[in-house]
């Protein structure tokens, strides 16, 4: 998908929500686990439900290979049926890939190619050669670890440098070098608004992933309001828990669509 297509997609529905994928066996309604496939038939329901309030789709591939041969199975279902019936919408194979160029170039043909995903999310600190084959493929990104939502990106991330730079925004520099605006993006956590907004402010017109919306606390217009870029707005927003997990019963689809349209009305006023 071209950044022109996904701009457009997101004027369109006057969103940028991402609905995280994030299927659990443990969590999913207890009456489809008598189903065929539990996970693809939870997915499916979910997407028919959020399709009109949201832009993209993230499976965190996490918890399909959990399950082994059927969770990727059903991992692969999910990408095709997306691709199928939605296809305006921006998959992303929340994988957190990072390996020797050799192999880096096995994870993007397993995802960006043979899984058709337009995107995979991939961890930068193994440097140049482990990040580089995710790109010039036309028409796929390669989404980066900038810096994350969780409280371990204190850890790393946020370590000062000598030069008086932070380790993130040092590498997050060198990144940005690699590749053009056309194909990257950058994870940015939705729990350091302060820290987004300045984010935004050194990259203008790179498009932001945020994820940490909803059940790790972040707000969708504070992203929106420090990381919008006008024009091209340059933010997909995540939420998987506090949209796929709404409820646990029978109407499990139609909370879920209730809790995309929510966050959707709230990006709307404040685009
Ligand atoms: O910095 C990061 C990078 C990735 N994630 C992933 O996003 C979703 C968030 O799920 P919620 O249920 O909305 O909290 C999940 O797949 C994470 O692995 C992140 O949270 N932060």
């Amino acid at each position: 998908m071209t950044r022109a297509e996904l701009i457009d997609h997101i004027a369109e529905k006057q969103s940028m929500l991402c609905v995280g994928l994030d299927t659990d066996l443990d969590r999913i309604p207890k009456h489809l686990l008598s189903e065929e496939d539990p996970i693809f038939a939870f997915n499916k329901a979910i997407i028919d439900a959020t399709a009109e309030y949201c832009v993209a789709y993230k499976p965190n591939t996490a918890f399909y290979e959990a399950y082994g041969l059927s969770g990727w199975q059903s991992l692969e279902k999910t990408v095709a049926y997306i691709k199928a019936n939605y296809p305006k919408h921006f998959v992303i194979a929340d994988a957190k890939r990072g390996d020797i160029g050799n192999t880096a170039k096995r994870y993007a043909k397993a995802f960006l190619e043979t899984m058709n995903c337009d995107s995979i999310t991939v961890a930068p600190y193994m440097g140049a050669d482990s990040v580089e084959p995710f790109g010039g493929i036309p028409g796929k990104w390669v989404i980066v670890l900038g810096l994350t939502s969780n409280a371990g990106a204190e850890d790393v991330q946020k370590l000062m440098l000598q030069s008086g730079e932070y380790v993130h925004t040092a590498v997050m520099d060198k990144v940005h070098s690699w590749f053009s605006d056309d194909e990257l993006m950058f994870v940015v956590g939705a729990t350091r608004p302060d820290e987004l907004a300045k984010l935004r402010e050194k990259y203008p017109t790179t498009f932001f992933l945020v994820p940490g919306v909803g059940a790790q606390g972040g707000s969708a217009s504070d992203v929106i309001k420090g990381g919008m870029i006008p024009g091209d707005y340059g933010l997909l927003i995540n939420a998987s828990r506090g949209v796929i997990y709404a409820s646990d019963g029978e109407d499990f689809a139609l909370q879920a669509a209730n809790s995309a349209k929510k966050l959707r009305d709230e990006m709307k006023a404040n685009m």
